[in-house]
This record gives structure tokens, C-alpha cells and sequence, in this order.
């Protein structure tokens, strides 16, 4: 891991990564994957998609998409590498990876598409919408994340690359906890997202 070829890209073809997440909240442990990436895989730049409405997280209470947009946007601003798509926000219903693909395909025609995704995330790919579909349309980099196996078993070959990444035991589910029982999420997520998540109340239950 971490050693695998880098797929060469089309000539004369820009490298866009794609970070796609729910972002309630965002936390080290997405930029750092991101970051790893963007470095390893000699991407341009990485653009962060937060989801309309998670249709797998569905029986669990999502933050509103604007409050979870801003903070992705507090979160990376100061990267000239990473930028932020209101994409699968603004196309309303559920959010399908197969069309977040499709629309950035269609915005950047200069551009192969890299798509990020954590263990827990690629472990569960085959139950996305049009699973054999997406890999012609991006390829997927998995990265490691504690308490979870990273394999490509049953996906396509050549279509995926697994990476090692530094290991952040961080998720928004545990941030979410933290503030809810008051304890501190300094240095779990950027400083600008401790203040909004203030600034707006979020997860004091
Ligand atoms: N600590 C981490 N290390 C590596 N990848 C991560 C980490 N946290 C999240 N990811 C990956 O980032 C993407 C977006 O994750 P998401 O926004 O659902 O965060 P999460 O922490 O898993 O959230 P939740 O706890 O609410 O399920 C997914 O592909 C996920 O696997
Ligand atoms: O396409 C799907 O059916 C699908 C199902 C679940 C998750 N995803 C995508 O996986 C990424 C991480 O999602 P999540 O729910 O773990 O934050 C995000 O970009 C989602 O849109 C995609």
C-alpha cells in the first residue's frame, strides 16, 4: 500500500480528486486522507462534494446540508488545492455517487476523476446505486481508516488503488458525541469548525 503505480492519466488531462462525504462534521481524518492523496496520486485538485441527503445514513438525523457545506468550506479554505462543489447539495433527493460523477465529468471534460473513499465507505460500494457503473467513470482510491479492513475483494481490477494513510481515529459520529456532552473536538476538527459548530448550536442534542 501506498507504494502502487499511479494510474497515468490521459494526455494533456488535469488530475481532480473528489472527496465526496456527509461532513457532519468534517474532521482531520477526511483533509488528512485528501491531502495524502492529492500528494500520492499528483492530483491538481481535490474537490470535496458533501451529500444531499445521505440515502444510507437515512434513519439517522443529518445536519442540515448548508451548516455542513459551510463547514467544509471553513475547513479547507485556507488550501489552494481543495476547493468545494454545492453539486449533490443543489440536485436535491438522495445522493447517488454515479450522478456526482456524471455532473463533474460534465464540468470538467479536461479532467480524469479520482474518487476518495475511506474503508467503511469502499467495503459498501457494491451496494451503491449503479456500483458496476462507476468505475468507468472515475478511479477509486481506498484509504486505510482505523477499526476497518481495506480490500478491493470483488471489485474490478485496475479500477481501484489502496492506500496507507496516516491513522486518525476520528469520526463525525464521535465529534457529534463530544459536543453533545460537552467535551472538547479542538484539534478532531479544524479550529473555524469548533467556532461554527458553536457559533450554530449544532449536536446539543
Ligand atoms: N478518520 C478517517 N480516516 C480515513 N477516512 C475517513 C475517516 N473518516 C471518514 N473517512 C472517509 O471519508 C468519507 C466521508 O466520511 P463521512 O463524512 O461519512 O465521515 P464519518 O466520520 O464516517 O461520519 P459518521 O461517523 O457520521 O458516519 C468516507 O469515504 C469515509 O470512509
Ligand atoms: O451512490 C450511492 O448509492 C452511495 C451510497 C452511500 C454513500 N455514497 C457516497 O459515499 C460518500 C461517503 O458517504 P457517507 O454517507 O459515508 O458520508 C459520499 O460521497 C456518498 O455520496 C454513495
Amino acid at each position: 500500500m501506498g507504494q502502487q503505480e499511479v494510474p497515468t492519466t490521459g494526455r494533456g488531462k488535469r488530475r481532480l480528486g473528489v472527496m465526496g462525504g456527509t461532513f457532519d462534521p468534517i474532521h482531520h481524518g477526511h483533509l488528512v486522507a485528501a491531502s495524502e492523496v492529492a500528494a500520492l496520486f499528483h492530483l491538481d485538485e481535490v474537490v470535496f462534494v458533501p451529500t444531499g441527503q445521505p440515502w444510507q445514513k437515512g434513519h439517522k438525523a443529518v445536519s442540515p446540508a448548508e451548516d455542513r457545506y459551510l463547514m467544509t468550506v471553513i475547513a479547507t479554505a485556507s488550501n489552494p488545492q481543495f476547493s468545494v462543489s454545492r453539486i449533490d447539495i443543489d440536485r436535491g433527493g438522495p445522493t447517488y455517487t454515479i450522478d456526482t460523477l456524471r455532473d463533474l465529468r460534465a464540468l470538467n471534460t479536461d479532467s480524469d476523476l479520482f474518487f476518495i473513499t475511506g474503508a467503511d465507505a469502499l467495503s459498501q460500494i457494491l451496494t451503491w446505486r449503479d456500483a458496476e457503473e462507476l468505475f468507468s467513470l472515475a478511479h477509486f482510491i481506498g484509504v486505510t481508516r482505523p477499526g476497518h479492513d481495506l480490500t478491493d475483494d470483488g471489485l474490478p481490477k485496475g479500477g481501484v488503488s489502496l492506500v496507507e494513510v496516516p491513522a486518525l481515529a476520528i469520526s463525525s459520529t464521535d465529534c457529534r458525541a463530544r459536543v453533545a456532552q460537552g467535551d472538547p473536538v479542538w484539534y478532531l476538527v479544524p479550529d473555524g469548525v469548533v467556532r461554527y459548530i458553536d457559533k450554530r448550536q449544532l449536536y446539543r442534542g
